[in-house]
């Protein structure tokens, strides 16, 4: 007998059976024809254990049921319906206000695809630790499923997601901010992609040994996670309600998750908003712009142009996807279906093409309550309210000495209603874009608006861009930070791998490459306060970008880029201050020759991920602007000190 069909004579004692945990009710539905999804959404459910399991169909009846349940629950407060029909007031817990950036983790499987702007978890490891957090976490509240499609239904740019959720006001917003419900659900075939997004609050109601607690207004948990599995297209997030960290159609999949993906397929996932620009010839330009967060794409948006006879119709105002498309331009789709917006600072004065678009059927979070049921906020009018409920439900006086709505309250409202939406917001195929535009928020140093010399010029502006830091991200408003694209939060991947590719898409456009440049609203005088009025008035800017995409105007050249020669701006009549105009056109170099040595060290944090293309752009331009402040000095009256030390040098 050969030796392999030894039978041993040991008996083995069964392992104990744990008894099978009851499913969920409403767990598991055989007519989803992904099987994934379907055994993907049993499982999440055996481990949160919620009561039951919901499938969400977008439609109205849903709508009005669930925010009708949350007002009974306290989440939501019903605004007056004569005043703001169908809109509803949420206040969050005032630990739970933005995003939180030291709490969201790219998991992807090698640490350096990862690079050093993003937290990194290995994903074995950051899955065990979920699997703990998550285990029991929906005890006592309903696990809803969103399917949704971002971009429209079943158009070429766009990509399919399904969220779980604990929280039936992420459902509620999910809702607005994308395509949500059946018509999504449909599309998931057998072998359709789709992203899974698995979401909790982390405020069970019943423990495991049964005993219960009591609900609150607005649940969350002080542990907070953020996290996003590129190889596998999954995204976890436990702890937080909050917009950007709860919603994860939005920063976490239209952004951190397509970047990834968007790397691989060869196209671009970006920070920005998306416009139409009609002037008097009648001829249209798309515009998209990359600003961080807080820094003006919800106003640039909707702008209505001071200008006579231009034009600004909206399309998206904070995520495109940018294809390049079979003529060999570079097309670009809103993915969203919704405004996330700033509220403080909206005004029938500043924005009033926002204040048009949530007259209804909005959700305000962290915004104050009037006694007459509406909402206010800081900016909406100049006098304040006599009496107000703030933000954290107190009562609130024009003497109170905190803010009565918080900096970054948000309205969330369908992009539908807005008066100013382009036709293009339909066109599944994308609009083809003329000109891309890099911002931030600079009190010094950056011009009202320059041009780059080139794509790859204008891959290193994109990389440069910093900005004060604002109340959308948890940390110190105001302090200055290196934002490149105003993705610095959102690339899902190393960043220097990213500047590549960026790259890479301009090689494959060549000549039909839309052209780049940079604006700043924000350039303050010795006074402290801004120079340029900014909103409507930035029509002005926009038309000069326009026109120079059809290669008209004579411009300065910079060492920093082409900026326009100052009667271009019609800006004269705006009545600035004496020089203001002259000092928002213009570069000094001393400050910019700081700014590239900081650059320097910037680009040094990514080793050999920084293409060699862009240090060459640094010095090329470090040696612009030695010449011209070279230049500069020698023209200056002889008696200048810094004249010897020119001619010394
Ligand atoms: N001075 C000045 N402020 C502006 C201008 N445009 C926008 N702002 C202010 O900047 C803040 C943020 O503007 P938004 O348009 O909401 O910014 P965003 O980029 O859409 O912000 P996110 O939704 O966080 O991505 C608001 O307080 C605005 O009032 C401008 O042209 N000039
Ligand atoms: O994501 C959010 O919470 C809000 C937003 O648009 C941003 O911060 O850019
Ligand atoms: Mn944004």
């Amino acid at each position: 007998m050969p030796s392999s069909t030894t039978t041993h004579n040991h008996t083995f004692a069964p392992l104990p059976v744990p008894p099978l945990p009851e499913v969920p009710s409403g767990a598991w539905r055989h007519d989803v024809a992904n099987r994934d999804l379907a055994g993907w959404v049993a499982r999440i459910a055996l481990l949160t254990r919620p009561d039951e399991v919901v499938w969400c169909d977008g439609s109205e009846e849903e709508w009005a049921r669930m925010t009708a349940r949350m007002v009974d629950d306290g989440t939501l407060v019903r605004l007056d319906p004569t005043l703001r029909p169908s809109s509803f007031l949420a206040r969050s817990d005032p630990d739970d206000v933005a995003r939180v950036e030291d709490r969201t983790f790219v998991c992807s499987s090698r640490e350096e695809d990862a690079g050093p702007t993003n937290n990194w978890r290995d994903p074995l490891e950051m899955h065990a630790e979920l699997d703990g957090l998550f285990a029991g976490c929906m005890r006592g509240r309903t696990l809803y499923v969103v399917p949704y499609s971002m971009g429209p239904i079943g158009g070429p740019i766009s990509q399919l997601g399904v969220q779980i959720t604990d929280s039936p006001y992420a459902v509620v917003s999910l809702s607005i901010m994308t395509r949500a419900g059946d018509e999504a659900l449909a599309l998931i075939g057998p072998d359709t992609p789709w992203v899974a997004g698995v979401h909790s609050v982390g405020f069970p109601l019943r423990n495991a040994d049964g005993t219960r607690r009591d609900d609150v207004a607005w649940p969350c948990n002080p542990v907070k996670f953020v996290t996003h599995f590129p190889d596998e297209n999954s995204i976890w997030s436990f702890g937080s309600g909050y917009g950007g960290n709860a919603l994860l159609s939005k920063k976490c999949f239209a952004l951190r998750i397509a970047s990834t993906m968007a790397r691989d397929q060869g196209w671009l996932a970006e920070h920005m908003l998306l416009i139409k620009l009609t002037g008097p010839s009648g001829e249209a330009r798309h515009v998209a712009a990359a600003f961080p967060s807080a820094c003006g794409k919800t106003n640039l948006a909707m702008l209505e142009p001071t200008l006579p006879r231009w034009r600004v119709e909206t399309i998206g105002d904070d995520i495109a996807w940018l294809r390049p498309g079979p003529d060999g331009r570079l097309y670009a789709i809103n993915p969203e279906a919704g405004f996330f917006g700033v509220a403080p600072g909206t005004s029938e004065a500043t924005n009033p093409v926002a204040m048009a678009t949530i007259r209804e059927h909005t959700i305000f979070t962290n915004v104050a309550l009037t006694d007459d049921g509406d909402v206010w906020w800081e900016g909406k009018t100049s006098v304040a309210p006599a009496h107000l409920v703030d933000w954290r439900g107190n009562d609130w006086t024009p003497s109170s000495t905190t803010p009565a709505a918080h900096p970054n309250a948000r309205f969330t409202v369908p992009v539908e209603q807005c008066p100013t939406l382009s036709d293009d917001w339909f066109a599944s195929d994308g609009v083809p874009l003329d000109a891309i535009v890099f911002g931030g928020r600079r009190a010094t140093n950056v011009p009202l608006v320059s041009e780059a010399f080139s794509w790859q010029h204008g891959v290193f502006v994109g990389s440069t861009i910093s900005s004060e830091k604002t109340a959308a991200q948890e940390g110190t408003v105001g302090e200055l930070r290196r934002d490149p694209f105003g993705m610095l939060p959102f690339v899902g991947y190393n960043m220097g791998d990213y500047w590549q590719h960026w790259l890479d898409i301009g090689e494959t456009l060549g000549d039909k490459a839309p052209k780049i440049f940079q604006v700043n609203w924000f350039r303050k005088g010795a006074d402290g306060s801004f120079l340029w009025p900014g909103f409507g008035e930035n029509s002005r800017v926009l038309a000069w970008i326009a026109r120079r995409t059809a290669g008209n105007e004579t411009t300065v050249r910079t060492p920093i880029g082409f900026v326009p020669e100052p009667a271009a701006l019609g800006a004269r009549a705006l009545g600035l201050a004496d020089g203001a105009l002259e000092e928002l056109l213009t570069v000094h170099e001393e400050p910019w020759l700081d700014e590239c040595a900081q650059t320097e060290e910037f680009f040094g944090r990514f080793g050999a991920a920084t293409p060699q293309a862009l240090w060459d752009e640094l010095s090329e331009l470090t040696e612009r602007l030695t010449v011209s402040a070279r230049r500069r000095v020698v023209t200056a009256p002889p008696r200048d000190a810094r004249v010897e030390e020119v001619d010394a040098a």
